[in-house]
C-alpha cells in the first residue's frame, strides 16, 4: 500500500514488529492523528473481534476489516460485543508464509491471489468499497463468499493440508540420517508448510476445527483403505493383490483429478506448462543471468523451482513455460552456454 501512495500507519502490541515493519518500508509506526479510511486488523484470529471492538470504540476509521484465516467465529464473537456490523467486512487474502512476523512479509505477496470478502446485507457499501479497492491496491483478485462457506472451504484447502504436512513432516523427527540424507523435491514440496509456526496454526485451528476434523476423517478413511490395500499387495492369494492393486491405482489416479483442478498462475483455470531443466553453479549472479538470457529470447518465466545438489556445489532451475516456447528457450539458452538436462 505504501508503495501505491498509501499513507499506511502501523501499531502492534509489540512495539518492536511495528518499529520492524516500518524500517522495512511497510508504513510509519505509531497512531494515526485523526480517524483513517480504513482499519485492517492483522492479529491471530482469537483476537481480531477485540481489536475491532477497540479501533471502533475509538473511532479509528470509517471502515474496519480483519485478515483473518478463519471468517465465521470472528464475526459472531463481535456481534456478541454488541458492535454495529455494517462498518465492517471479514477479509482473507489466500496468500500467506510458512514463517511470522515483519521479515516474513513482501510487498507483492497478494498479487494475483485470491482475497475472500465477506460482506453481509448489512455491510455497508462504501465498506465494501474500500474493502474492493485495498484488494485492487495490492493487485489481488477479489471473492466475495459466505463466511461458513469460506471457513468449510478453506478447511479443505489451507487447514487440512497443513496438518497433513505436518504428519508426513513428523515421520522424519526420529528417522535415520541415512534416510533423511535422500530427502528429493517431492518431500520438500509435501512438507514446506511442516515449517510454519505452530503458534499461528494453533490459532488458526483452534477458529476452525469443525471443518477441518470433517476433511482430516475423510483423509482417515482413505488412509486406512490404502493401508489395507497395500497389506493386500504382501498377500500369496493373487485375487487379494489384485484388489490391492486396483485400491492403490484408485487413490492415485483420484489424487491426479483432484491436482488437475488446483488452479493456475494468478487463478487462472489450470494450463499444460513444459519445463526447461538448465544446471547452474552455485555462485552469485547466476540465477539473474539465466533469467536475463530467457527474457533476451521474449520467453516468459511462468514459474521457477531449484533443485540443489546436495552432492555438488550446483542446482538445477527448472523454468516452467508456455510449450511453444520451449524451442526458442531451449537454442537460445545453449548459444549462451547453458547446460540443459531432461
Ligand atoms: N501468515 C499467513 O500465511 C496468513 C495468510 C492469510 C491470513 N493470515 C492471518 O493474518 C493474521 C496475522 O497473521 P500473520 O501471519 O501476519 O501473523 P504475525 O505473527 O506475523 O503477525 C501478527 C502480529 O499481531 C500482533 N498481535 C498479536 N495480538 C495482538 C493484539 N491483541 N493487538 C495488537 N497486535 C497483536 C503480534 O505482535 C504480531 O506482530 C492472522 O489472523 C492470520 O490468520 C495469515
Ligand atoms: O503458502 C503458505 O505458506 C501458507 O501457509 C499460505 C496459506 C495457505 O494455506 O495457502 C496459509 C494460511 C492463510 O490463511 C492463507 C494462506
Amino acid at each position: 500500500l505504501t508503495a501505491r501512495g498509501v499513507d499506511v500507519r502501523l501499531t502492534d502490541h509489540d512495539p518492536d514488529a511495528a518499529r520492524t515493519a516500518a524500517s522495512l518500508g511497510a508504513g510509519t509506526a505509531g497512531e494515526p492523528d485523526g480517524p483513517v479510511d480504513l482499519v485492517i486488523v492483522a492479529v491471530p484470529p482469537a483476537h481480531v473481534a477485540a481489536g475491532l471492538a477497540d479501533a471502533m470504540d475509538r473511532g479509528l476509521g470509517r471502515g474496519y476489516l480483519d485478515v483473518a484465516s478463519v471468517k465465521g467465529g470472528p464475526r459472531r464473537e463481535l456481534e456478541a460485543l454488541g458492535r454495529d456490523l455494517t462498518a465492517y467486512i471479514g477479509t482473507h487474502p489466500m496468500a500467506g508464509r510458512e514463517r511470522s512476523g515483519p521479515l516474513a512479509g513482501s510487498a507483492d505477496l497478494f498479487e494475483g491471489r485470491p482475497w475472500v470478502l465477506t460482506p453481509t446485507p448489512g455491510t455497508d457499501t462504501e465498506v465494501l468499497n474500500l474493502a474492493l479497492e485495498l484488494v485492487a491496491l495490492c493487485r489481488a483478485v477479489p471473492v466475495v463468499m459466505d463466511a461458513d462457506a469460506h471457513d468449510r472451504a478453506v478447511a479443505l484447502v489451507s487447514h487440512t493440508p497443513q496438518l497433513v504436512s505436518s504428519m508426513v513432516a513428523a515421520r522424519l523427527e526420529h528417522a535415520e540420517d541415512a534416510a533423511v540424507r535422500l530427502c528429493g523435491q517431492g518431500i520438500l514440496d509435501v512438507t514446506r508448510i511442516a515449517g510454519s509456526e505452530p503458534g499461528m496454526w494453533m490459532d488458526i485451528l483452534a477458529a476452525n476445527p469443525g471443518p477441518v476434523a470433517d476433511v482430516l476423517a475423510d483423509v482417515a478413511v482413505d488412509l486406512a483403505e490404502t493401508v489395507q490395500a497395500l497389506r493386500a499387495l504382501q498377500s500369496a492369494d493373487e485375487d487379494k493383490r489384485r484388489g490391492g492393486a486396483a485400491g492403490i491405482e484408485d487413490i492415485l489416479r483420484r489424487g491426479n483429478a483432484g491436482r488437475a483442478k488446483v488452479p493456475g498462475k494468478h487463478g487462472t483455470a489450470p494450463k499444460a506448462y513444459e519445463t526447461v531443466a538448465v544446471l547452474i553453479g552455485d555462485q552469485p549472479g547466476e540465477l539473474a543471468r539465466l533469467f536475463a538470457d530467457a527474457g533476451a529470447a521474449g520467453v516468459n518465466i511462468e514459474d521457477v523451482r531449484i533443485e540443489h545438489s546436495t552432492a555438488q556445489q550446483a542446482g538445477l532451475v527448472h523454468l516452467t513455460i508456455e510449450p511453444r516456447a520451449v524451442a526458442a528457450l531451449t537454442v537460445a539458452l545453449r548459444e549462451r552456454g547453458w547446460s540443459l538436462r531432461q
